[in-house]
């Protein structure tokens, strides 16, 4: 038939002229009850002309590499938790990723595989695209080995919230991994892939990096699309590359990095984007650092150590740091409460996708959280009920003015760094301020549960707030504030992550300096062993 073009419209009922009265009594609109089929008139016929939608054709997204389904790998062969899924894809047979195995967060489609995002709501989904970095990877020459585990609706800065179970550090498995891209950052320290797509709203990318000792960039905000990912709130939305190594990271932006065509809202069509794994000459003469007193004070003395130990063998190379303060950086949790807990409830009346955004929308992902959503919100984290709840009571007591007031504090925050920014390369503190804790035990208030979740990401998610590229690189270990003082001899010693920022769009010079880093930590390890 000629005038069938589209798959699938989405069904809505007429409305009736209880509907109407309903609906116009509780907004008091002021319709008169014999008005009523007037406006029954309008709305129907409204819906009537969507019909309308079938002779349109809808934007799809072709799935370029064959695949079949994933299969979720038993415990024996997957010793961490940290697989999803486990699937091959095969992309192109050269390219700046020939060679290269990489995992996908659970949180990205990858067709024709199931989804969980960490959660049961999404028992059952798979999507029908690939996002756009999944398709980019393949197209490099990149293998896609699987899906990592990440927590709950990415709802958590730790790792022990997803459906499937905790994801386990491998320097030692009773401590969290960190999140909520749990599983990318586990399966690179572990050696099963050599890099990953991970997702970052507060810190998520650079939290498991972080304390897995693996490096991670958020880029700047819109660089990488976040076409065909499941986000929690549009203007803290982030997709970015995980490696073991400053070199796989700039390979993995390069191909990741780029307008999509205007499928994500979030992007600058102008922007070019360079070859960042070309340009890494990791020279630090000269630099000038500024080291965040806020992020540091509070500190742990071994984390404080290892930042002390990195900042003299920078300043060794020729750097040139010294300790800036922006009080701002420590008062702007707030700010990250707000977008993160009542914005994500728009997310969920929204089915994760609001309205009114010009990109790519995945109805079949949408219509899925709407009936999951119905039947099992129940099995949401505590953490993501109390986001509900919060988000839901603001919502009735007039609370988007906050939201608002929240939201005019940005370029404040956006300022404030780049203030500091004008005089220094980048900024320099501890990613986190203590090492991985203790997996919590298995019974948790919904309190200690918040509690375990939010709780590791002052210094990071000021930066999905301003939208500064932020990367984390290993510097060293350190031994947990918690270990037993009677057998220090034989407690591990965890990884400690430094974070760099730079200005918007300046990923060279973000990559560069780690590169420098990453440079005197290896000969520091050389010349100590
Ligand atoms: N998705 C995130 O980045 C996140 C991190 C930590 C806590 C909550 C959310």
């Amino acid at each position: 038939m000629a005038d069938q073009v589209t798959s699938y419209i989405p069904l809505v009922e007429p409305a009736s002229l209880e509907d109407l009265s309903q609906i116009s009594n509780e907004l008091k609109l002021g319709i008169a009850e014999h008005e009523n089929k007037d406006y029954l008139e309008v709305v129907n016929g409204w819906l009537k002309s969507c019909d309308g939608l079938r002779l349109i054709e809808e934007e799809t997204v072709p799935v370029l590499y064959p695949r079949i389904p994933g299969v979720k790998p038993a415990r024996k062969d997957n010793p961490y938790n940290a697989w999803a899924t486990k699937v091959t894809i095969k992309g192109e047979d050269s390219g700046l990723l020939a060679g290269k195995t990489v995992a996908i967060k659970d949180n990205v489609f990858v067709a024709g595989t199931l989804l969980t995002n960490g959660s049961k709501i999404w028992e059952g989904y798979t999507p029908e695209f690939d996002g756009t970095v999944v398709t980019r990877i393949l197209q490099a020459g990149g293998t896609i080995l699987g899906k990592s585990t990440c927590e709950n609706q990415c709802c958590s800065g730790n790792s022990f919230t997803s459906a499937s179970g905790p994801v386990l550090n491998p320097a030692d498995q009773t401590r969290s991994a960190g999140g909520s891209s749990s599983g990318s950052a586990v399966l690179i320290a572990a050696g099963e892939v050599d890099m990953a797509i991970g997702g970052d709203q507060g810190g998520s990318i650079r939290l498991p990096s972080s304390w897995c000792g693996c490096v991670g960039l958020k880029p700047t905000f819109g660089l990488v699309p976040v076409t065909g990912s499941l986000g929690l709130e549009p203007s803290i939305d982030y997709l970015g590359p995980m490696a073991s190594n400053v070199t796989d990271v700039a390979k993995l932006l390069e191909v990741i990095a780029g307008y999509d065509g205007g499928r994500d809202h979030r992007q600058n069509p102008h922007v070019t984007i360079p070859k960042y794994s070309h340009l890494l000459k990791g020279d630090l003469t000269g630099v000038k650092l500024g080291y965040v007193k806020e992020g540091y004070e509070h500190a742990t003395p071994g984390v404080k150590s290892a930042m002390a130990d990195v900042i003299n063998l920078m300043t060794n190379c020729g750097a040139v740091v010294e300790e800036v303060s922006i009080p701002l950086h420590l008062q702007c949790s707030p700010l990250f409460t707000i977008s993160l807990t009542s914005q994500h409830h728009t997310m969920i009346e929204c089915n994760g996708q609001p309205p009114g955004y010009n990109e790519l929308y995945s109805v079949s992902a949408m219509q899925h959280f709407k009936q999951a959503f119905k039947s099992r919100a129940h099995d949401l984290s505590p953490t993501v009920k109390a986001m509900s709840l919060f988000g839901e009571y603001l919502k009735r007591k007039d609370g988007s003015m906050l939201v608002g007031r929240a939201m005019n504090c940005r370029p404040v925050l956006r300022r404030a760094y780049n203030d500091v920014l004008e005089k220094y390369d980048a900024l320099i503190m501890p990613t986190i301020p203590f090492v991985a804790t203790k997996l919590p035990p298995a019974e948790l208030t919904p309190a200690e549960f918040e509690k375990h979740t939010l709780f590791n990401t002052g210094n990071t998610a000021p930066f999905n707030l301003s939208g500064h590229p932020a990367l984390t690189i290993n510097i060293g270990t350190a031994l947990p504030e918690d270990a037993d003082p009677m057998k220090l001899d034989d407690a591990v010693k965890l990884p400690v992550g430094l974070q760099i920022v730079c200005k918007h769009y300046e990923e060279v010079k973000l990559l560069d300096i780690a590169f420098g880093v990453e440079k005197i930590i290896a000969q520091g390890s050389k010349s100590s062993s």
